[in-house]
């Protein structure tokens, strides 16, 4: 493979305001007020509570919680996931509906579950959640019951605990001054140990998800005032968080200080504030992008406007860029980079790294689409659809079993015998994981007419499993951890396999490099992972089996 020398750098960086790498520093804390956390004084546990329910500070649930005895299970479920979303709206009189629709523009990175919590003018916070797309957990009925001018919402793909009701987020406790809603975007390594040390102490967990931890440790928080202690308990957070909160009369959004998911605020001409996963949702909701929340910031959101703060003195970001190769969708802006720039620079690097005697360029859609369309330009040769997607069916990620997903490709994917009878074909896709996809479609362009097919994909081989929010498959289950190029291109039939390089990955991202998590590439991870992968986490005591319609939700767990 060629060392590409040159590739048209079609690449621009979003000016980035106020950047903590390179810019003033955000103001650090005084810390003489926050006393160490001491988990031996625990006050009771906060309390959380799923489907339609509105939250004052006092009660405790009432559900029934007869169930098996707490247990941790270690068992893979062999599930690959993504990832999910978070929104939140401070200041504006339609913030449910707002959060709804941005919710809408953030489905792509969960379809498990989907949740909302608005603040009510009498200072309550209501919350409905449920099993399902966005579409099946809200209606307009719905959504009347959520009044407020302030809201958080979230779309979920389970990463810790089980995808059932009662690990959808945003969940919601009351601890001794008040109401919390969090809604979090990420995986946190050590949660084990935090849940652990928090159940030595007294704490009943309601959930078998990780981010239950967060509410709990700001629970028995002795910080003042209030935010501190969201702090004191970032501070003992291990891994990936991107999180929105709400309480009473504040919305605050945090990053960890690797930044590993996205986070990024915008604001509506009316003057509210938003914070989204994406870009995309805050162009749906017609809010005008402002910056990124930077890794290791705390910004605050009331009646007195926003305030930032530092999390940690040291800032040393670890940004994803499988956001920018698969996750994001191509319209947003991701750690400050259009996506669908970076999409077309892999694809115009995989031309120049390795090329090949074609007719035709194809995409996988939807994913592959950009890439493909950097490699055709770059190539000088036709961009075709060869393949139609059809876009009633889930992303393969999501389904449940190998024979199932086998059966998913064929569903999804059909070729354009059109396109490719007689063909040398090049087709581009974004990464291959287990290969399942990728011998799926050679074998159905095959079939279509196609005389060669070439498979480039638009990012390195994958040979580690991440543990910061994108529950990928274990390493063992990885082809390209089992199979060298040539072999994977044997396994999965096509004529030729190249990957994007990963040198020449790191040479585009320039001085940016640093700042980027390559983790499932090299296996070097930015936050080691101490704790063993758990798919199903601690109390998974018993399935709900709220599975869909919200209507089932609703007689489950109205209150
Ligand atoms: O090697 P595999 O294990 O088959 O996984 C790789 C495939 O998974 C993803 O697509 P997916 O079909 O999940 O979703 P998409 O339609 O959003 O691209 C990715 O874009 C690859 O096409
Ligand atoms: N993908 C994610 O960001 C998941 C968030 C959280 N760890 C959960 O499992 O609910
Ligand atoms: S390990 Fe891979 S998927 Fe996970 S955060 Fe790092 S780059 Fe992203
Ligand atoms: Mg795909």
């Amino acid at each position: 493979m060629a060392a590409t020398t040159s590739f048209s750098s079609s690449f621009s960086l979003i000016p980035k305001p106020n950047n903590p790498y390179t810019n003033k520093p955000l103001p650090l804390l005084p810390k003489p007020f926050l006393k160490p956390p001491h988990l031996s004084l625990l006050p009771s546990s906060p309390s959380l509570i799923h489907g339609v329910s509105s939250y004052f500070s006092s009660p405790s649930p009432t559900e029934d919680h007869s169930h098996t005895p707490f247990d941790y299970n270690d068992d893979d479920d062999e599930k690959p996931r993504e990832e999910c979303g978070v929104v939140g709206i401070y200041g504006d009189p339609e913030a449910s509906r707002l959060c709804y629709l941005a919710l809408h523009a953030l489905q792509h990175r969960g379809q498990e579950g989907a949740g909302i919590v608005t603040v009510s003018n009498e200072k309550v916070l209501q919350t409905i959640t449920g099993v399902g797309l966005v579409s099946e957990v809200f209606n307009e009925s719905k959504l009347d019951q959520l009044p407020g001018e302030f809201a958080i919402g979230h779309v979920r793909y389970s990463t810790a605990g089980a995808s059932m009701l009662k690990n959808v987020q945003p969940f919601v406790a009351g601890y001794r001054f008040g109401s919390i809603g969090v809604a979090h975007n990420g995986n946190l390594v050590n949660y084990k140990t935090l849940r652990a040390m928090l159940e030595e102490n007294g704490s009943i967990f309601n959930t078998s998800s990780d981010t239950e931890v967060v509410l709990h440790l700001i629970a028995i928080s002795k910080a003042r005032p209030f935010f501190m202690r969201i702090i004191d308990a970032c501070e003992k957070l291990q891994g990936a968080y991107s999180m929105v909160f709400v309480t009473e009369d504040k919305l605050v959004a945090v990053r960890d200080p690797y930044g590993f998911r996205p986070l990024v605020m915008g604001r509506r001409s009316n003057g509210a504030v938003v914070f989204a996963s994406e870009t995309c949702a805050l162009d749906l909701i017609e809010a005008t992008y402002e910056r990124e929340v930077y890794p290791g910031e705390v910004l605050v959101v009331d009646k007195d406007g926003v305030k930032s703060q530092c999390l940690m003195p040291k800032f040393e970001p670890k940004q994803c860029i499988f956001e920018h190769i698969y996750f994001s969708l191509p319209n947003s802006i991701v750690f400050g980079r259009s996506v669908y720039e970076s999409r077309h620079v892999f694809g115009e690097i995989l031309a120049t790294e390795s090329p090949v005697e074609c007719d035709v360029v194809i995409a996988v859609p939807d994913s592959g689409v950009v890439a493909a369309l950097g490699y055709a330009a770059k190539s000088g040769v036709p961009f075709q659809q060869g393949l139609i997607r059809s876009h009633y069916v889930g992303r393969t990620f999501i389904e449940p079993s190998q024979k199932i997903r086998d059966f998913g490709v064929k569903l999804k994917l059909s070729p354009v015998r059109g396109v490719l009878e007689g063909k040398r074909v090049v087709v581009v896709d974004d990464s291959i994981v287990r290969g399942t996809t990728s011998s799926k479609i050679v074998r159905l362009l095959r079939e279509a007419g196609a005389k060669e097919v070439h498979m480039r994909i638009a990012s390195p081989p994958i040979v580690a499993s991440c543990y910061y929010g994108v529950d990928t498959p274990s390493s063992e289950e990885l082809i390209s951890n089992r199979l060298r190029v040539e072999e994977i291109n044997e396994f999965i039939g096509s004529d030729s396999l190249a990957f994007l390089s990963f040198d020449t990955l790191k040479k585009h991202l320039g001085k940016d490099s640093k700042s980027f998590c390559y983790a499932c590439f090299t296996g070097d991870y930015p936050v080691k992972p101490t704790e063993v992968k758990v798919k199903r986490g601690g109390g998974d005591f018993i399935d709900d089996g709220l599975v869909g319609s919200f209507e089932n939700i609703e007689a489950g767990w109205v209150r």
